[in-house]
């Protein structure tokens, strides 16, 4: 007769606690001797005590961690915090200075990612966002990166447009609807980059793929805080124990994240085989030339099919939700402040006039339109701890030691709403950043939205002749043409929609608190609002250049 654990398989409780529990045990006595050594030098950074064994694992919360940080940098008086759990150590920068001086005058220390266990369990192919640090990440940094400089984005200001001109339509054909006409904007422009494909509606497929990519990545979590980032062993426990959700999370979504890799890819070699000549100038288009070439003239390629095919997938995701989620916290901030809206829109009046749209020429005239961008980013940073770096060598800040593979999240989200550098941090007041004499307050822009560091530089570039960071900051590749999506968009809708409270019962317009999401990206969960057309004539000039565009480049 079979003993009752063997009817369970390759699962044998008894027997995988004690090995993971002894595991462990030896792991953290030699990771507490080899720290203790350290320390006789200089402390670690301050942090909330930890429990047996789990060390911090449920002292952090997974909802919101990034504000229960910020009180804890304030409890001990530390901008630096020290986490631990399993062996896996983190800290958390919640100053600007920290982040600054560590993440982008040291870059070159902190230039690593950590290893993402949870990523991979969801089925990601090798991309740029999640490598770590190392060869293989400097190839697709270099071929990536060219496309999105601050010259060359200008490629895509007609798809841009073009775009802006559909999405304001369609939410004005559709208000009921008006989240999926942002879906389209932000997916119809990645994917056309990336593959050369076209989203030919509102009904089609790739805005449902790359909503359920939004949603597999924004409520995954903060990157690399799951059971299986901190303890890798455990991403082979059953998915059914009941502390494993995340593993449960991960497998669920596997499939959004595979379609995503998959299916666009597929679609465009497809297009390549039915004609073999053809070129849309896409990022895969592009590089499959190269590599074509390469093969026939019996060269080595360097990046492969599946590099390809992983780099071409960062593009639509690392670009779609980032954009889809700022425009919905943009039409959220201008429906909960009409009068910021109100004077946006006449900005917009006075620059563009009545009898045309917004044009690029016509973007560096709107300042305020511009710092209603900036306002939004400070109010609610998408990645409020940042995509976390990894520290390559032991360093010392301020008197405390900092292990070498220390995994380092810049708090950003405490960085934009630091009292002694904003004032009432919660208020969306887009003139907090003019001069006083102009009615503002001088504060600064916020930064660390788009990241902190200098992760792609080599070695060389981040020695100490090069250590004037700002100069250099750009670490999310896509931040050019995010901007340049965001800003012809946000202007477009001011020149034609009105947005308001949607209407109650009663008819009249009905406020209500939004809600949030917290596990991983910072997002507002979908909302109604009340769209209109602004006038008559905004409608026509917007049909007639819906027309005009659909017949010209595409
Ligand atoms: C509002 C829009 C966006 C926001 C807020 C945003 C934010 C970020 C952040 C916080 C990082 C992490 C930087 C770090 O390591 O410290 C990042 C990296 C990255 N972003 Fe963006 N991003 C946006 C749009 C885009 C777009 C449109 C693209 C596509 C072209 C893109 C591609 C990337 C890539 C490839 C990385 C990884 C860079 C690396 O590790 O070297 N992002 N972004």
């Amino acid at each position: 007769m079979k003993h009752p654990f063997q009817y369970l398989g390759a699962f044998n409780p008894p027997s995988t606690v004690v090995i993971l529990g002894l595991t462990v045990a030896i792991f953290l006595a030699a990771y507490r001797l080899l720290l203790a050594r350290k320390r006789d030098i200089a402390p670690l950074p301050p942090g909330p005590p930890s429990e047996p064994l789990l060390g911090h694992y449920r002292v952090v919360p997974e909802d919101a961690a990034f504000k229960r940080y910020a009180e804890w940098a304030k409890e001990y008086k530390s901008d630096v915090l020290f986490f631990q759990t399993f062996g896996t150590k983190w800290i958390v920068l919640n100053s600007l200075s920290a982040a600054t001086e560590l993440l982008e005058k040291r870059g070159c220390s902190y230039a690593d990612r950590p290893r993402f266990v949870m990523f991979e369990e969801m089925g990601w192919s090798p991309t740029l966002t999640w490598l770590r640090w190392g060869p293989k990440y400097q190839l697709h940094r270099k071929v990536l990166q060219p496309p999105f400089t601050k010259s060359r984005v200008s490629q895509y200001i007609v798809l841009q447009r073009r775009e802006a001109f559909i999405c304001c339509r369609g939410m004005i054909d559709n208000p009921g609807d008006w989240l999926n006409a942002v879906r389209r904007f932000s997916v119809a422009i990645v994917l056309k980059i990336a593959y050369g494909l076209e989203v030919d509606g509102p009904e089609s497929p790739w805005i449902q793929l790359a909503e359920d990519t939004a949603n597999a990545i924004g409520k995954s979590g903060a990157p690399a805080s799951s059971i299986m980032d901190r303890f890798p062993a455990t991403r082979h426990l059953p998915d059914w124990l009941p502390f494993m959700e995340r593993l449960r999370y991960a497998r669920t979504w596997r499939p959004a994240i595979e379609n995503l890799t998959k299916l666009p890819f597929e679609a465009t070699l497809k297009a390549r085989i039915l004609d073999p000549a053809t070129d849309n100038h896409s990022f895969v288009h592009t590089r499959m030339g190269i590599w074509n070439n390469n093969a026939i003239k019996g060269l080595a390629n360097d990046f492969d099919m599946e590099d390809i095919k992983g780099a071409a997938a960062t593009i639509v995701i690392a670009g779609n939700d980032t954009t889809t989620a700022t425009l919905m916290l943009l039409v959220l901030y201008l429906m909960q402040n009409p009068d910021a809206q109100r004077k946006a829109q006449e900005e917009v009046d006075r620059v563009v006039g009545h009898d045309k749209l917004p044009t690029w020429d016509d973007i560096p005239n709107l300042p305020y339109t511009n710092l209603v961008l900036h306002e939004t980013y400070r109010m609610n940073p998408l990645s409020p701890l940042g995509i976390p770096h990894a520290s390559i060598a032991d360093d010392m800040y301020n008197g405390m030691f900092i292990p070498k593979g220390t995994i380092v999240y810049p708090n950003v989200w405490a960085m934009c709403h630091d009292e002694t550098v904003y004032r009432d941090p919660f208020r969306f007041w887009p003139e907090r950043y003019l001069s006083k004499g102009q009615g503002g307050n001088g504060e600064p822009l916020p930064v660390g939205n788009f990241g902190f560091g200098r992760r792609y530089a080599t070695r060389n570039e981040l020695m100490p002749d090069h250590q004037n960071a700002n100069s250099k900051r750009s670490i999310c590749i896509g931040r050019n043409l995010a901007e340049n999506s965001l800003l012809i968009v946000l202007a477009t809708m001011l020149a034609t929609v009105d947005i308001d409270w949607p209407l109650g019962a009663d008819g009249k317009p009905a406020p209500f608190e939004p809600e949030w999401s917290f596990r991983g990206q910072a997002i507002v969960v979908p909302f109604k609002a009340s769209i209109s057309s602004r006038s008559a004539k905004s409608k026509a000039l917007l049909d007639a250049e819906v027309q005009a565009l659909e017949g010209g480049p595409k």
